[in-house]
């Protein structure tokens, strides 16, 4: 069931959670609900899904507790700070941007919990329980939405997990913070970008901010209680030759709120070879759109642009340096 709700097509995931139900009825739900998220894919690169299996108790308490969490004195929460030289893509653990860039956000990152490669805060003390039960919820909704990609694309079912299955995909939770736009440091809360991974899965509180590049124009994902956004990343924009669009968004801030919100990031393993599928050229005549990379190289050039920053976001490498 698809609706225009705020700017986002709404995709309900209810008749996934049905598997009693194997009637007429209950394969054309599942059929028009597949049919909802790929048109979105193709059109906006957005969608939100409601009864997606995440309880709502569960995102209330997480975005609460992070919210806590960064309305800690600085020092403590120096004490969770990512440290350098990690095992990790990104360093797990706290951080706070810099006050030198135009964006004005901390936030603490989380790979999954089995990985051991965590520093969650002490205080408060929910905190790693109820964000460890996030990650879980959300891998199982990124399993759904994958099926739901591979079956809605004409792939096999499990085609999408093949990449994303191993620990060395490392998936990530950010929790985030904005602080209140001033007239200072401007109402940049993150710049316009598309996401370098898989998909994306965002909560976020009441206070709003995040828009999506559409046609040219910036819809607001407007918060809406108990759903989920998800977006398509730059890996499944090349995979489906840009059939599935990774769509351009940015976060702005406002003046005397704070905002927080909880990104999931579903990515590939490091090693796998990413190119448009034959399925998406070869095998219906149309050319490639992106030249093969292995993922570790594009993740090594997205990660230049956070930790040695280019002197104009032009300079920034984006998913078009391997356009054709
Ligand atoms: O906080 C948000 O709403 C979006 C965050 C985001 O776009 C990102 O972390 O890539
Ligand atoms: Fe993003």
């Amino acid at each position: 069931m698809a609706a225009a709700a705020k700017g986002l097509p709404m995709v309900d995931l209810a008749p996934f959670f049905t598997s009693d139900r194997e009637d007429d009825g209950a394969r054309a739900a599942r059929a028009s609900a597949i049919e909802a998220v790929v048109e979105a894919c193709r059109t906006y690169g957005f969608f939100r899904v409601v009864n997606h299996g995440m309880p709502r108790e569960l995102m209330s308490r997480s975005l609460e507790l992070s919210s806590a969490f960064f309305a800690l004195p600085d020092e403590e929460k120096a004490k969770a700070a990512a440290e350098t030289g990690s095992a990790t893509p990104i360093p797990a653990g706290y951080f706070r941007l810099p006050s030198h860039s135009p964006e004005n956000a901390e936030y603490l990152l989380m790979y999954q919990p089995h990985l051991g490669h965590n520093l969650y805060p002490a205080d408060p003390h929910e905190f790693r329980e109820a964000l460890d039960e996030c990650h879980e919820k959300l891998a199982k909704l990124g399993i759904l939405v994958q099926e739901i990609l591979a079956e809605g694309m004409g792939l096999r079912p499990g085609f999408f997990q093949e990449y994303t299955d191993s620990d060395s995909s490392f998936h990530f939770i950010a929790a985030l913070h904005y602080f209140p736009a001033t007239e200072e440091d401007g109402s940049v809360g993150l710049s316009k970008h598309e996401d370098g991974r898989a998909l994306t899965f965002l909560l976020q509180d009441n206070v709003g901010g995040l828009e999506v590049l559409k046609d040219g124009e910036w819809v607001p994902a407007e918060p809406i209680d108990g759903t989920i956004i998800v977006n398509i990343g730059d890996l499944i924009q090349v995979l489906t030759n840009k059939k599935l669009k990774s769509a351009t968004h940015r976060v702005v801030r406002k003046p005397g709120m704070h905002r927080h919100s909880l990104v999931y990031f579903l990515s590939i393993d490091a090693d796998k070879w990413i190119e448009p599928l034959p399925e998406f050229t070869d095998k219906v005549g149309e050319p490639p759109r992106y030249r093969g990379f292995r993922h570790r190289e594009y993740a090594e050039l997205r990660n230049r642009n956070k930790f040695q920053p280019p002197a104009t976001p032009e300079e920034f490498y984006n998913i078009n340096y391997y356009a054709i």
